[in-house]
């Protein structure tokens, strides 16, 4: 589903990432964790388009995308959620699913104007969609509510819904239960596997270790940039490298 080959970003003279290769296999929940500042989220830049990559290669479903722009690594399939939540805060939850499935609608300036059939079969299917997605993360009593005003853990889950809009195959998720109560946090684990059950393959930075070993298939470490450990979450966990790295953090 997704590799990357000895991926490297710098930044002046740090090497924010360094020569990092993982491979994502699809219907897997694969994890990335690594202490503040390890480089977690200046990766996941780089798979999605966001930086292109100094040095190396970012392979999604065998075609090499480093140096895509976003939103056309997002109409090849792949979507994302920010650490810092990404949302248009003043359109209402409805508004921004919308927004994430606007790379599969066809209707263009001339067919709105005219109103033509075409438009009116796609208006009917943008609200059924939205619909489904708004009830697949309980949202849907809060249609009309402006995202800023949901709580952090809704705001979550509306970023969530607004990347599987777009159609994925492959969703990343950065930190997707910081701020989320407890009860959402519980949930949290069905709600990923209902996710893989839409056939979308997910990778996770999460700094919450119950659920990273709880759920993933397949975790990788990084700190300072490079990788430390990588195997299934027992292996890693017990890694002695993984224990030094997060009793020397600030973790
Ligand atoms: N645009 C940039 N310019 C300069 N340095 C950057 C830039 N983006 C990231 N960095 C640096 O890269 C390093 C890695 O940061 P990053 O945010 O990716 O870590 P992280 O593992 O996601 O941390 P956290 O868990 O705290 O979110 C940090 O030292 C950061 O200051």
């Amino acid at each position: 589903m997704l590799k990357t080959d000895g991926v490297t970003i710098r930044f002046g003279g740090l090497v924010a990432v360094n020569k990092v290769s993982i491979h994502v296999r699809k219907g897997q929940i694969t994890g990335l964790i690594g202490p503040n500042g390890a480089g977690k989220t200046t990766f996941f830049n780089c798979i999605s388009g966001v930086y292109k990559p100094s040095e190396g290669h970012v392979i999604f479903d065998g075609k090499n995308v480093e140096g895509l722009r976003p939103h056309k690594i997002n109409e090849i399939g792949m979507a994302r959620t920010y650490q810092v939540i990404n949302l248009f805060r003043k359109m209402t939850v409805q508004e921004n699913i919308m927004v994430g499935m606007h790379t599969r609608l066809k209707s263009n300036f001339w067919s709105d104007m005219l109103h033509l059939p075409n438009q009116r079969k796609e208006e009917k299917f943008v609200r059924e969609e939205t619909e489904k997605w708004m009830e697949f993360v309980g949202l849907q009593d809060m249609a009309n509510q402006q995202a800023g005003s949901l709580s952090y853990g809704k705001q979550r889950l509306l970023e969530i819904v607004r990347g599987l809009a777009s159609d994925p195959k492959l969703i990343l998720l950065d930190e997707p239960v910081a701020g989320m109560n407890s009860k959402e946090k519980e949930e949290f684990d069905a709600l990923l596997r209902r996710i893989l059950d839409l056939d979308v393959t997910i990778l996770m930075i999460e700094h919450d270790m119950k659920l990273v070993m709880g759920v993933c298939d397949y975790v990788y470490c990084l700190e300072h940039g490079t990788l430390l450990a990588e195997g299934v979450p027992e292996v890693v966990q017990n890694h002695p490298d993984v224990i030094a790295a997060y009793l020397g953090g600030d973790e």
